[in-house]
């Protein structure tokens, strides 16, 4: 279990992290969204350990994150430390020794992880003659060389191509399935939504809602896609728990409280003439990060 607990940290007068708590089991996959400059690139290293918090802290499997602790964990850098002039092959062979792999499992070990990311015909390509994407495969190949024990990923998906986002989506739940926690930062929230067993999303400095996708949209209301092509705006208004969220010509999106009645408003639709649609759309997690982060005041 990986545990982050209260951590603050502030850059001057900047307030990066304000307490910001959560954890990720043994199996779970963690997605960690927010806007720019939010605070997960800085939460993520200080849970690695390569930046200290000015208070709170960060445990794996129960003890505060060490350098022994560190070797056990797959980062993969937003700023992403590969060698440029180091030939694919050579490099993963490399960083699978400096953590304690022999030379002969190093060797395994980046073959495997080479021909699972697509990069068999790179293999003895010099890193900074690949293009961003092939790079940025290199850089996860080389966070999991090691058979990490925990995963802490920045911005893994970025600038992959759509097989590749498959091809890293199934090597996390792979990874998950061992019972590796698995967190990961991305501003892919379809991606996010579909891979992951819990969220949190924070907003400058502060954790504003961690759960599952489920909980995290089960409480926050019901929504309503009718289209009732002779209704006058407002038509919808006098129903009460109804709130009208979204116009779109005939199509009306609204939003309604636990006790609204759905049925109601299908009343009042047809009270207006035809209604050719009527159905009710879940939140998703696009809805949710946009209502969190844009709110004031929005759940914690
Ligand atoms: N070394 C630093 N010195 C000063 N300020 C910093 C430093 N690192 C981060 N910050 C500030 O801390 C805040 C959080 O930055 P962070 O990089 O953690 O955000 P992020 O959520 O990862 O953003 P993005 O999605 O753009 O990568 C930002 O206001 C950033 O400018």
């Amino acid at each position: 279990m990986l545990e982050i607990d209260r951590v603050s940290k502030r850059f001057g007068a900047k307030t990066a992290l304000d307490g910001v708590s959560f954890t990720a089991a043994p199996g779970e996959l963690f997605g960690f969204v927010g806007s720019n400059g939010a605070g997960k690139t800085t939460t993520m290293r200080i849970a690695l350990g390569v930046l200290a918090a000015d208070s709170g802290e960060v445990r794996f499997a129960g003890r505060p994150v060490t350098h022994d602790t560190r070797a056990q964990i797959g980062y993969m850098p937003e700023e992403r430390g590969l060698y440029p002039k180091m030939k694919v092959l050579d490099q993963l062979v490399y960083l699978a020794e400096l953590h304690g792999l022999s030379t002969n499992d190093a060797h395994r070990a980046a073959e495997l992880w080479i021909a699972r990311l697509g990069l068999g015909p790179r293999r003895k390509d010099d890193v900074q003659k690949l293009s961003l994407g092939n790079q940025q495969r290199v850089q996860l190949a080389a966070a999991l060389v090691h058979d990490p024990a925990l995963l802490v990923l920045d911005e893994p998906f970025s600038g992959l191509d759509p097989l590749a986002v498959d091809v890293l989506s199934g090597v996390l739940r792979e990874k998950a399935a061992t019972g590796v926690p698995v967190v990961f930062s991305s501003h892919q929230l379809d991606l996010v939504e579909r891979l992951c067993d819990r969220i949190g999303i924070i907003r400058d400095g502060r954790m504003v809602a961690v759960g599952t996708v489920d909980e995290l949209t089960r409480d926050a209301g019901r929504r309503l896609v009718v289209t009732a092509p002779s209704a006058n705006p407002g038509w919808a208004t006098t129903v009460p728990g109804a709130r009208v969220l979204e116009n779109h010509g005939p199509t009306t999106v609204l939003e309604l409280s636990p006790s609204a009645d759905d049925q109601a408003v299908l009343a009042a639709a047809l009270a207006t003439g035809p209604v050719t649609e009527f159905s009710h759309r879940r939140r998703t997690l696009t809805d949710l990060f946009r209502d969190s982060v844009a709110t004031p005041g929005a759940p914690r």
